[in-house]
């Protein structure tokens, strides 16, 4: 898109859509509105005029006020600096953009995502020599962008040619030249430390690869039961209150990615600022240091129209995919992709396009699935895996899983974390509903659990999914005639699902050792828990009474262990399951004795 600065005027105002006249005005382009220079962008063409959507308040806007086109798409900013950064849905850094216009943003104000007053060490990579052919993804050099993270300077995707010269290891700001590429016409051209990417086009990779490693996350009914890999495609949908928040702030703080970037999309602005003023506090479990050292923040403020969310998940996306293509496992959470979608909705009403469920366009699914397409691993231009996980959160409204978005969500993720507003009011958290949630990815990730932890992974994943359905099947005639119906080996299968529940599936975010549990304490909980169903099953077989077993002090232990002992403390969960060991024998002796 050439000829930047052309100017034209408004011509109508409806709401965040504004119709202006632009010669020469392309699909996708960024303009600038009004005296202000509210920040919008070309959404279609209409005859002569263009329609466009617009991410600030178009409050006091009028007809015939100038316009300009920027001769570029929606587009952002990626090089050193962004780390730790907090950026609204057009990437403005909000902490500058507050420091220069206090607690009411200015519209239309205009600030460069990355400072470029920092200088940055910069160490070219010592294998390029003058001379060498380089393309998009060889590295050029590295910067310590942050005290754990290594920004590893790329050539951008799209450029090729020979390498003319590169600058010697020293600091440098982000608009000094670090090297320069003579291309197959003989232009020569300067690579600085950053460079612009639209937001709408995916970066390129070299190709797609598999996942092959789950993403831990610390959370025992993720990685256990529904386990996600690094790469793949996720949703929370969740009722109002059961739990999203936290699931994703959980994700967001123990899982073994590198780069973790959220993006706030649309929640109500006292969560935001909730998740703004707690993120900067959180220590990182893998570095001791401060968890914003890997984590970027994309929030669109108060101010901003709902259309605006529409491209915050792209900027983020983007953002994701630029740290993948340095190697990294980036996660990237959505919150929440229904916000995303009710921006769809808005605009697609205000073009008077025809509504096709409950008001969201015809191209609602096929928008989810391609934003979804922008998640996954690959094998990079330089060779290396970089992946990108990316976990949406979803707000069905009253919690009602049949909605256009989450419908769609669930046909297209290959994990489904569906929060239940029951386990919530039980106060059963996480409140992921093993019956109504699934994972496509257990068995890539058994082979990584037998391999890494304990070649029973499945069979014990699979055994207590069984208890859990058989405590579903056996929960409803408890209902229909009461417990009594019940005989012993059946009691005791429910209470081998309460083991699984209470010692297993519920871990509170809140509790300092429980918080978090490693791959091996995880398997640890989960066979102790099937190992006493099964010894006492076989208890029962021989005739001993269920009330014996249900007086045992150990089921209470069993269901408290998780937050008695930490993940380093294995050995004393090997301890007491040599208590279970020897009380269930003594239970078998006793029987013996008396028969
Ligand atoms: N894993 C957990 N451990 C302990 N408490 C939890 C856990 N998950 C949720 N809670 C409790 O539930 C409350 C509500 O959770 P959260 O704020 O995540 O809900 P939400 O679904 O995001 O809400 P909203 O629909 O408003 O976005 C939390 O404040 C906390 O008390």
């Amino acid at each position: 898109m050439k000829d930047a600065n052309r100017t034209g005027r408004m011509r109508d105002i409806n709401g965040p859509i504004v119709t202006i006249e632009l010669p020469g005005a392309r699909s996708g382009e960024q303009v600038k509105l009004g005296e202000l220079g509210l920040l919008g962008e070309v959404i279609s063409l209409r005859g002569g005029d263009a329609i466009v959507q617009t991410y600030e308040s178009t409050d006091g806007l009028r007809p015939g006020e100038p316009v300009r086109g920027l001769g570029r798409p929606l587009s952002v900013e990626l090089g050193p600096g962004l780390l730790g950064g907090i950026f609204d849905g057009v990437q403005r850094p909000l902490e500058a953009i507050a420091l220069a216009s206090g607690d009411h943003i200015r519209r239309g104000i205009d600030l460069n995502a990355l400072d470029r007053a920092r200088e940055w060490r910069f160490t070219p990579n010592p294998a390029l020599e003058p001379g060498a052919r380089i393309g998009g993804g060889t590295l050029l050099g590295t910067v310590p962008e942050t005290a754990t993270i290594e920004h590893r300077v790329l050539v951008p995707p799209g450029i090729e040619g020979e390498l003319e010269e590169i600058a010697p290891a020293g600091d440098y700001d982000l608009e000094a030249t670090i090297a320069r590429v003579r291309d197959a016409h003989g232009a020569s051209r300067r690579l600085g430390l950053y460079h612009r990417w639209p937001v709408r086009q995916p970066r390129p990779y070299r190709r797609r690869d598999d996942g092959v490693a789950p993403l831990i996350t610390g959370q025992r009914v993720i990685d256990t039961f529904f386990p996600q890999l690094k790469g793949g495609k996720g949703a929370v949908p969740g009722p109002f209150g059961a739990g999203k928040t936290v699931v994703q702030q959980q994700i967001a703080r123990w899982s073994n990615a590198d780069i973790v970037i959220y993006v706030g999309c649309g929640e109500r602005g006292n969560e935001l600022v909730d998740v703004l003023e707690t993120f900067p506090q959180l220590d990182d479990p893998y570095t001791g240091r401060k968890l914003m050292e890997r984590t970027l923040l994309v929030a669109n403020t108060s101010n901003m129209p709902v259309v605006a969310r529409e491209a915050s998940v792209y900027v983020g996306l983007t953002m994701a995919e630029y740290y993948r293509d340095m190697g990294y496992d980036v996660v990237m959470l959505a919150d929440s992709t229904s916000r995303w979608a009710e921006a769809l909705r808005e605009v697609s009403g205000r073009l008077g396009q025809m509504p096709v469920e409950e008001g969201y366009p015809a191209y609602l699914a096929s928008r989810l699935a391609a934003l979804y397409e922008r998640a996954g691993r690959v094998e990079t231009f330089a060779g290396a895996s970089g992946s990108v996980t990316l976990i949406g959160a979803v707000s069905p409204p009253g919690g009602d899983f049949s909605e256009p978005v989450t419908s769609h969500t669930k046909d297209i993720v290959e994990t489904f974390w569906a929060l239940s507003k029951e386990l919530a009011d039980a106060r059963h958290y996480p409140s992921i509903d093993w019956v109504g949630s699934f994972s496509g990815h257990v068995h890539t990730a058994a082979e990584w659990w037998h391999q890494e932890i304990d070649p029973n992974w499945e069979q014990r994943r699979t055994a207590a999914l069984a208890l859990l359905a058989r405590d579903a099947e056996l929960s409803r005639i408890v209902n229909l005639v009461g417990p009594e119906a019940l005989s012993d080996p059946q009691r005791w299968e429910l209470e081998g699902a309460a083991l699984i529940k209470e010692g297993v599936l519920q871990q509170s975010a809140l509790d300092d050792i429980d918080t978090f549990c490693s791959p091996a304490k995880q398997f640890a909980l989960l066979d102790l828990a099937i190992e006493i169903y099964r010894s006492g099953e076989s208890l029962i077989r021989l005739g001993v009474p269920v009330s014996e077993l249900q007086n045992l002090p150990l089921l209470a232990k069993m269901r408290r262990i998780k937050s008695l002992y930490s993940s380093e403390e294995l050995d004393r969960i090997q301890g007491f399951r040599d208590e279970v060991e020897e009380a269930m024998e003594g239970v078998r002796g006793e029987y013996a004795k008396q028969d």
